[in-house]
C-alpha cells in the first residue's frame, strides 16, 4: 500500500500547484515558500529588527503606504531626491542586515525553476502591507542589471497583483497572489508594469491583518 503525503488530514493545503506562466519570463508558483513560511517569516522579523519599517516618501513627496526596509549588499531606498539603491540603511548609516541563507536558498530554487541562469541576490526588499496598503503602477528600473530577474514571495493575507504590459497605459491583469506564492518575472517581462491592489481587510494565522513581500534583486551590472 502507498500513502499519499496528501491524502493526510491537513496536509492538503500544502500541496504545491502547477506553475502558472503569465507571459514570456514570467511565472508563479503557487504556494512554492508555503512550507517553509514561519522560519522564512521568522528570518524576516529578524531583518525587521535590525532595519525597522519605515514609511518612504516619493521623489514627489508623498508617504508611501506601503511599510519597508531591506536586506543584502544593498537597500532600495525612496526620498525627495529621488529612488535609489543604497549599501547602507540612510536611517543608521549601518550596512543592511546580511540576507538570510533562508532566503539565498528560496531564490535560487526559483530562478532555476523559472528557468534563469542569473538569480538576484544583491538586495532583498521587505514590504509590509496593512488593510488599504497598495503600490501603484510601476517598473523596477533603477537596476543596472536588467538582465537578472526579479523573484517576489508572498506571506499571509492575499492581495491582488497588477500585472501590466510595456507601457503605464497597457491592459492590467489581476493577479491573486496568496500566502507562500512566488513570483519571478525576468527576459522580456523584465520591465513590465506591476503594482499592488488596495489590500483587503483579513486575517491569516501566520501575519494577522497583514501581507508580508519580499522582492529580490540584482542591482549591478553582471560581471
Ligand atoms: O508587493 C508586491 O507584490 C510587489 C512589490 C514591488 O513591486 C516592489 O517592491 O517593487
Ligand atoms: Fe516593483
Amino acid at each position: 500500500m502507498t500513502v499519499d503525503l496528501f491524502d493526510l488530514p491537513g496536509a492538503s493545503s500544502f500541496r504545491q500547484r502547477d506553475p502558472v506562466i503569465l507571459d514570456t519570463g514570467a511565472v508563479l508558483f503557487p504556494g512554492m515558500a508555503r512550507r517553509e513560511s514561519g522560519p522564512l517569516l521568522d528570518a524576516a522579523r529578524a531583518v525587521v529588527r535590525a532595519a525597522p519599517f519605515r514609511h518612504l516618501m516619493t521623489p514627489g513627496g508623498r508617504r508611501m503606504s506601503v511599510a519597508m526596509t531591506a536586506c543584502g549588499e544593498w537597500g532600495w531606498t525612496s526620498s525627495l531626491d529621488g529612488y535609489r539603491y543604497s549599501r547602507t540603511d540612510p536611517r543608521t548609516g549601518a550596512p543592511w542586515p546580511s540576507m538570510p541563507d533562508l532566503f539565498r536558498d528560496l531564490v535560487r530554487r526559483a530562478t532555476h525553476e523559472a528557468g534563469f541562469a542569473h538569480v538576484p541576490l544583491q538586495s532583498g526588499l521587505v514590504n509590509l502591507y496593512r488593510p488599504g496598503t497598495r503600490m501603484s503602477l510601476h517598473q523596477d528600473r533603477e537596476e543596472q542589471a536588467l538582465d537578472v530577474p526579479i523573484v517576489s514571495v508572498s506571506f499571509g493575507v492575499a492581495a491582488t497583483f497588477l500585472w501590466g504590459g510595456m507601457t503605464r497605459g497597457d491592459p492590467v491583469r489581476r493577479v491573486r497572489l496568496e500566502h507562500g506564492d512566488v513570483l519571478v518575472w525576468g527576459g522580456p517581462s523584465r520591465l513590465r508594469f506591476h503594482g499592488v491592489a488596495p489590500l483587503a481587510q483579513a486575517e491569516h494565522p501566520e501575519t494577522g491583518a497583514c501581507r508580508v513581500n519580499l522582492t529580490f534583486r540584482r542591482v549591478t551590472k553582471l560581471a
